[in-house]
C-alpha cells in the first residue's frame, strides 16, 4: 500500500514537472571517509543521470602536487606561497562520460565507470597525483583555511561549468523535464561547499573493506604499468607494492586528519542519508544513489528491482 501510494504520488510530481523545466539545476554531494567509493560512485551516478561530476578531491591533491614541486612541505605556519601559486593555477577536470572502463575489483564488475583526467596548468596530472608523496602531505595541505578558500573559488567556477554542460547533453536528447545537475564528491560537500545541496550522501564501509579495495585498485595499477617478472603472491609481493596494513594506516591517518582539523572536518551533514556498502555491491550503491535522486526530481525510479 505504502509502496503504490509512493508510486501516485511520484507520478503526480512527475506530472507537475512534465509541462516546464526544473527552474533550478540539482546538486547530488558526496562525502565520505577515504576509498569509501566515492569518486566512482559519483562518476558512475553521473553518467546514469547524464550530470556533470567534480572530484574536488583531485584539487587539493593538484594544490599538494605544486607544493612538492615547490618544495613547500611545511604548511604549519600558513602557506602563503603556496597559495599565490594555487591562485595562479588552472585545474581543469574532464569528465568523460563515453570513455568507460569496469573497475577490475568491483564484486560484479558490470557497470562501467567513465574515466576522469585531472589537468593542472593544462599539464596531465591524473596519475601523478595519486602517488604515495602526495597522499602523505595532501590531508596537511587540505587542513590550511587559506588554501581551502583558494579551492573554494576553483571547485565552484568548474561546478558551474560542469551543470552548464550536462545541460546540453540532456538538451540534446531532448529531455527538457530533466535539469541539469552536478554529482560532487569530497569531504565537505553537504556541510560547506554545497549546503543546499538536493542530494546529500555519506558513503562509508569497514576500514578493511576500504584497505583492501584500495590495495586491489593500487596492485592492479601497478600490475598493468609494470607487469611483476613472477606472479606475485601474499608472500612475494615486490617491495614497491604497498602492503594492506601500509594503505590500512595511511588511510586511517588521513580521515583523523580530515575529522580532526578546524577548517571544514569531515562530518556527516544533518540531512544527509548514510550509506554503508561494506556488504553492497557497486550496482547497489550506484542505483539507489540515481534513483533517491530520481525521486526528488520527481522522475520515474529506475532501479526498483534492487
Ligand atoms: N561496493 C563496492 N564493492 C567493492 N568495491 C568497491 C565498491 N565501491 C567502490 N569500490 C572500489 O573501491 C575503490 C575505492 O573507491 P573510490 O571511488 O576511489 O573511493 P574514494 O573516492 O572514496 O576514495 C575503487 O577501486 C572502487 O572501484
Ligand atoms: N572536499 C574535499 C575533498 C578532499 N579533501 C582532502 C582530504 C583528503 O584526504 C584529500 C584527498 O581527497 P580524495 O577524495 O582525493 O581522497 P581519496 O580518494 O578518498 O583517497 O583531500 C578535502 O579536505 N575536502
Amino acid at each position: 500500500m505504502q509502496c503504490l501510494r509512493a508510486t501516485l504520488c511520484r507520478r503526480a510530481t512527475r506530472h507537475l514537472f512534465a509541462s516546464k523545466p526544473l527552474a533550478r539545476d540539482f546538486t547530488i554531494a558526496i562525502d565520505g571517509p577515504a576509498a569509501s567509493g566515492k569518486s566512482s560512485t559519483a562518476r558512475a551516478v553521473a553518467l546514469e543521470l547524464g550530470f556533470g561530476y567534480i572530484d574536488s578531491g583531485s584539487i587539493y591533491r593538484c594544490a599538494t602536487l605544486l607544493a612538492l614541486r615547490h618544495d613547500i612541505t611545511d604548511i604549519s605556519a600558513g602557506a602563503p606561497d603556496l597559495i599565490d601559486l594555487i591562485n595562479k593555477a588552472s585545474v581543469d577536470i574532464k569528465f568523460q562520460p563515453q570513455s568507460t572502463r569496469s573497475a577490475p575489483n568491483l564484486i560484479t564488475g558490470r557497470l562501467p565507470v567513465p574515466d576522469v583526467r585531472i589537468l593542472l596548468n593544462d599539464e596531465d596530472v591524473s596519475e601523478e597525483i595519486r602517488k604515495p608523496d602526495v597522499n602523505r602531505l595532501v590531508a596537511k595541505v587540505a587542513s590550511d583555511g587559506g588554501v581551502r578558500s583558494a579551492v573554494l573559488g576553483i571547485q565552484r567556477a568548474l561546478a558551474r561549468a560542469a551543470e552548464t554542460r550536462s545541460k546540453s547533453v540532456v538538451g540534446k536528447e531532448g529531455v527538457s523535464s530533466v535539469p541539469g545537475g552536478v554529482v560532487m564528491d569530497g569531504r565537505d560537500i553537504g556541510t560547506t561547499i554545497f549546503p543546499n545541496a538536493e542530494l546529500k550522501i555519506y558513503l562509508d564501509a569497514s576500514a578493511m573493506a576500504r584497505a583492501i579495495r584500495r590495495w586491489d585498485e593500487m596492485n592492479s595499477s601497478l600490475k598493468r604499468a609494470k607487469p611483476p617478472a613472477v606472479p606475485a603472491t601474499a608472500e612475494n609481493t615486490p617491495a614497491e607494492y604497498p602492503s594492506v596494513e601500509d594503505i590500512a594506516r595511511e588511510l586511517e591517518e588521513r580521515d583523523y586528519a580530515d575529522i580532526n582539523r578546524q577548517h571544514s572536518p569531515l562530518r556527516i551533514a544533518k540531512d544527509a542519508i548514510v550509506i554503508d556498502n561494506t556488504s553492497m555491491t557497486f550496482e547497489q550503491q550506484v542505483y539507489s544513489i540515481a534513483d533517491l535522486a530520481r525521486d526528488r526530481m520527481g522522475l520515474e525510479r529506475k532501479h526498483d528491482d534492487l
